[in-house]
């Protein structure tokens, strides 16, 4: 069929998109047949009132009745085509989403971290709205319309040539001037919806930054830039208002002069004879089916090309790549230290080195420090041992108990090391499901002991709702000290033994600090911990200290040794740690560290 080909043959989007409409073909099957049922009545209901005009029939009442009868059975076949049609794109679509929302949950950090969040549920709810308008309004008529055209013409050339002929020259010229009258309103109206997202982005950046906006005072500025955008939105509207008013006039005459035209032409032909009274009825009847599928044929074939946009978008996001599947339950050599880095060379984007030959080993129990001014690739080694990216073959060996990263299944490794990082997620649930998060068949008994180990459950108690208190976007309502505490428990409660910890620096409370200084002290009891240190405390209390500078390790040691050393570590303490210097008990004053770290500037140290 035209329709078919022209979805499937020229769009690999379509024919892949096909895939998942072959589960739900009946229904398929059920759309194209009512569409071509309804295009053979709108035929055949041009012949009856042709013979029902020149009542050739017999008993015109019997004809009425089958008119009628006519009538009332393209009713169900037009109900059939929207329900047919909804339930196999809502049917399809679904299995797609469902697919797509399973992907992103696999996929491969590279593929999201350059990506907007936008553009991923755009994806998801944009794209697959198009195709399920495409769907529902469209597919039938790539059926129904060249049908209709065909029979409609074929019958019109039987009647009379000759008024077909005049009327293909005459009434398409009308709904082409027609539709050049509308041409400004159509670019009128593409303005008008770039303003309005114009105003949307306006509104969401106002409402997204909302703290921002009000700390620094910015509400009269996003006012006035929202008015100003606000204004033009009116004006275009209104511009595109006054002229439909004034074209509307003059488009219905353009479209009804050539009707006109014909009707009179016809006239002279019944008078000469060339033409019936039924055969003019017939021709005013069926013309229409000849001019909609032209008329409609420039919206269909940007209806068809808009879809197979939206296809292609979507099978593109199935087709970004995926975590690799490591084998499972593959055995830990228990007695291996938990991290091994040997030579690990990483590059994000092939050429620049953001970790250049990292050796280094994490024992069991061990709390390592990596400290190391900004973009230094503190960051990047986290990712490395989460398996969110992985190094070239060529780029080291990193060994997580004992196993190569390779080796590792990612869901599996991921199981055996918890990672709080700096800015804590939580997610639109209550407390008692975000704890939950960290360990799927955890108990309520178990969730309240992780929290109560955290220093959360004190605050939670305070809650109206305790544990069942539904969080907003990120957490919303909850203090920076008190959303740090529910991510602590969480990992508290995954209860793993190795630790990756990118400390908190946000300006929390005194108290609230301590509070999360303390959690994280108790949780690091016991494990191996890998924690990126901004605290002074923390680097103390660390057995080793790796520094961190330009992708390599500087320096390794402990907090004194590095002191003494007098090099990037000395530099470091300066500029991040002495500021801190006076909080914490017992270690240099800010004068004894501001002169070693001199001393580390003059040895040259960057
Ligand atoms: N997803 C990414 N794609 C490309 N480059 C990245 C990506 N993430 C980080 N980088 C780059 O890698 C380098 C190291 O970044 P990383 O975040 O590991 O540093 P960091 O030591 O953690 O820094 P900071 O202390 O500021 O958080 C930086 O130059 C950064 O721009």
């Amino acid at each position: 069929m035209i329709g078919g080909s022209l979805l499937s043959k020229r769009n690999p989007a379509f024919s892949r998109l096909a895939r998942y409409v072959k589960p739900y073909f009946p229904w398929v099957a059920l759309t194209v047949f009512a569409s071509l049922c309804v295009a053979a009545i709108d035929i055949v209901l041009g012949k009856a009132i042709e013979r029902l005009a020149e009542e050739t029939f017999g008993s015109p009442v019997a004809m009425i009745f089958m008119v009628l009868g006519m009538v009332l059975v393209g009713m169900p076949c037009k109900f059939m085509i929207k329900y047919a049609s909804a339930k196999f794109s809502v049917s399809a679509l679904k299995d797609l989403r469902n697919e797509l929302v399973d992907r992103f949950g696999d996929l491969a950090m590279s593929s999201v971290e350059r990506r907007f969040t936008g553009d991923l549920v755009s994806r998801l709810t944009n794209n697959t709205a198009v195709l399920q308008n495409f769907f529902i309004q469209h597919f039938a008529n790539l059926f129904y319309l060249p049908v209709v055209f065909i029979g409609a013409l074929t019958l019109l050339l039987l009647t009379s040539w000759k008024l077909v002929l005049s009327s293909l020259v005459l009434m398409p010229l009308g709904i082409v001037l027609a539709a050049l009258l509308n041409k400004p309103i159509q670019s009128y109206s593409a303005q008008l919806q770039e303003k309005i997202s114009e105003l949307n982005v306006v509104a969401q950046d106002a409402i997204g930054g909302i703290a921002i906006v009000k700390a620094f005072n910015m509400q009269a500025a996003f006012l006035k830039k929202y008015t100003l955008i606000m204004d033009e939105v009116i004006r275009q509207g209104l511009r595109m208002e006054k002229r439909y008013a004034a074209i509307t006039p003059i488009g219905v005459a353009l479209f009804s002069t050539p009707i006109i035209l014909v009707i009179a032409y016809g006239g002279y032909l019944i008078a000469q004879g060339e033409l019936s009274a039924g055969g003019i009825v017939l021709f005013l009847y069926l013309i229409t089916f000849v001019l909609q599928p032209i008329s409609m044929l420039p919206t269909m074939i940007s209806q068809v090309k808009e879809a197979a946009g939206a296809a292609q978008h979507l099978f593109e996001a199935l087709d970004w790549p995926t975590e690799r599947k490591g084998q499972m339950n593959l055995p830990v050599r228990p007695t291996a230290a938990p991290v091994r880095f040997e030579a690990v060379t990483f590059s994000y984007d092939g050429e620049t080195k953001v970790l250049d030959r990292i050796s280094f080993q994490v024992n069991e129990g061990e709390t390592v420090a990596i400290v190391g001014g900004s973009g230094g690739g503190k960051s990047t080694l986290f990712k490395l041992l989460c398996g969110f990216y992985e190094p070239e073959p060529e780029g080291g060996i990193i060994e997580v108990f004992g196993r190569p990263l390779s080796d590792w299944d990612p869901a599996e490794l991921r199981a055996r090391l918890s990672l709080v990082s700096q800015e804590s997620y939580l997610f639109p649930a209550t407390i008692a499901e975000n704890i939950g998060y960290g360990r799927t068949d955890a108990t309520r008994e178990e969730i309240v002991e992780a929290a109560k180990a955290a220093h959360a459950h004190e605050f939670i108690m305070q809650l109206p709702q305790g544990y069942e208190t539904p969080l907003g976007e990120r957490g919303g309502g909850l203090s920076g000290g008190q959303k740090q505490r529910i991510s602590i428990a969480r990992a508290f409660l995954k209860d793993t033994p190795l630790l990756l910890l990118d400390e908190p620096t946000s300006a929390l409370d005194s108290h609230s600090e301590a509070l999360v200084q303390s959690a994280l002290k108790s949780m690091m009891g016991g494990r191996t911990v890998l924690v990126i240190a901004h605290r002074l405390s923390t680097v103390r209390q660390a057995d080793r200290i790796l520094v961190l500078d330009q992708g390599r390790i500087a320096e390794s040691g402990t907090h004194d040794e590095l002191l003494r050393h007098n090099g990037v570590y000395s530099k470091l303490y300066v500029q991040q740690f002495a500021a801190a210097e006076d909080e914490d008990t017992g270690g240099l004053d800010r004068s004894q560290a501001a002169r070693r770290g001199e001393r580390g500037l003059q040895a040259g140290v960057r």
